[in-house]
C-alpha cells in the first residue's frame, strides 16, 4: 500500500481495497463485457441510455447540492463546473446517440424511472440532503470512478461498433478522467477532516453507490420493468 509522509494511505485507496470484490463483479458484468466486444443487443443499450437520462437529471441536482455544501471557493467552483458538465458532455452524448438507437429523449423524460434507477437516485439525493459534504462526495465517487475505470479498460481494445465505441471514448477521455481525479482528491481531503463516525458513513455510502452501479448495468441487461403495473 502506498502511504503519504504521515504513514497513512489516502482514503480513496482504503475505499478501493475494501470494495475490490464489487469492482471485480462490475468488470465481469455481461453488459460491460458485451459493450466492450460490440455484441450487446441494442435493445439493452437503449434501455440503459434511457435510464441514464433519468439518472443524470437527478445526478446533476446532487452535484448542485455539493456546491451548496462546499467548504471552500475551489470546491464550490468544482461542483458548479461538474454539474454544468453533466448537461454539456453526457447529455450531449445521449442526445447524439439516442436517434441512432431509436430513442426519443423527450419521451424518456416523461417515463417513470425503473426500480434500480429510483433506488440509486433516491439514495444519492437522500445523502446529498441529509449528509455532510464528505458523505455526499463518498456517495458520488463511484459514479465517476466506475465509468473512468470501465472506459479505460474498454478503450484498450475498441469494438467494431460505432455507438459503443463513441460511448466508451466519452468515458476514456482525458476531460472525464480529470474530473474523476478532482473527486478523488476531494474525498481524500475531506476524509482527513472527518471524525471516525463520518468516515464510517463515507465508507457505507461509497459501497452502496458502488453496488448500485453494478445493479444499474444488471438492470439494463435484464431490461427490468416494474413487476406489477396498473
Ligand atoms: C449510472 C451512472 N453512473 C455514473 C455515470 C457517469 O457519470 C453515469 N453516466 N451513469
Amino acid at each position: 500500500m502506498v502511504t503519504d509522509a504521515g504513514g497513512t494511505a489516502p482514503f480513496h485507496q482504503e475505499l478501493e481495497e475494501h470494495s475490490r470484490p464489487v469492482w471485480d463483479a462490475i468488470f465481469e458484468l455481461p453488459f460491460v463485457r458485451e459493450v466492450g466486444d460490440g455484441t450487446l443487443a441494442l435493445e439493452r443499450f437503449a434501455y440503459f441510455i434511457a435510464q441514464d437520462v433519468l439518472y443524470l437529471d437527478q445526478f446533476a441536482r446532487v452535484l448542485a447540492r455539493g456546491a451548496t455544501l462546499a467548504d471552500t471557493p475551489a470546491t464550490r467552483e468544482m461542483f458548479l463546473r461538474h454539474a454544468a458538465n453533466v448537461g454539456r458532455v453526457e447529455e450531449r452524448l445521449h442526445e447524439d446517440l439516442a436517434p441512432r438507437i431509436g430513442l426519443d429523449v423527450e419521451a424518456v423524460r416523461r417515463q417513470e424511472p425503473a426500480p434500480v434507477t429510483v433506488a440509486y437516485t433516491d439514495h444519492l439525493l437522500r445523502v446529498a440532503h441529509t449528509g455532510t459534504l464528505g458523505e455526499l462526495v463518498a456517495a458520488v465517487l463511484p459514479c465517476y470512478w466506475v465509468y473512468a475505470r470501465v472506459g479505460e479498460r474498454l478503450a484498450r481494445r475498441l469494438p467494431d461498433h460505432d455507438v459503443y465505441r463513441q460511448w466508451i471514448l466519452a468515458y476514456a477521455s482525458p476531460e472525464f478522467h480529470r474530473s474523476v481525479d478532482e473527486q478523488l482528491a476531494l474525498v481524500d481531503r475531506l476524509a482527513t477532516l472527518a471524525g471516525a463516525d463520518e468516515r464510517r458513513l463515507m465508507h457505507q455510502w461509497f459501497l452502496r453507490s458502488l453496488r448500485y452501479e453494478w445493479m444499474f448495468w444488471d438492470q439494463a441487461y435484464r431490461t427490468l420493468r416494474w413487476p406489477v403495473a396498473p
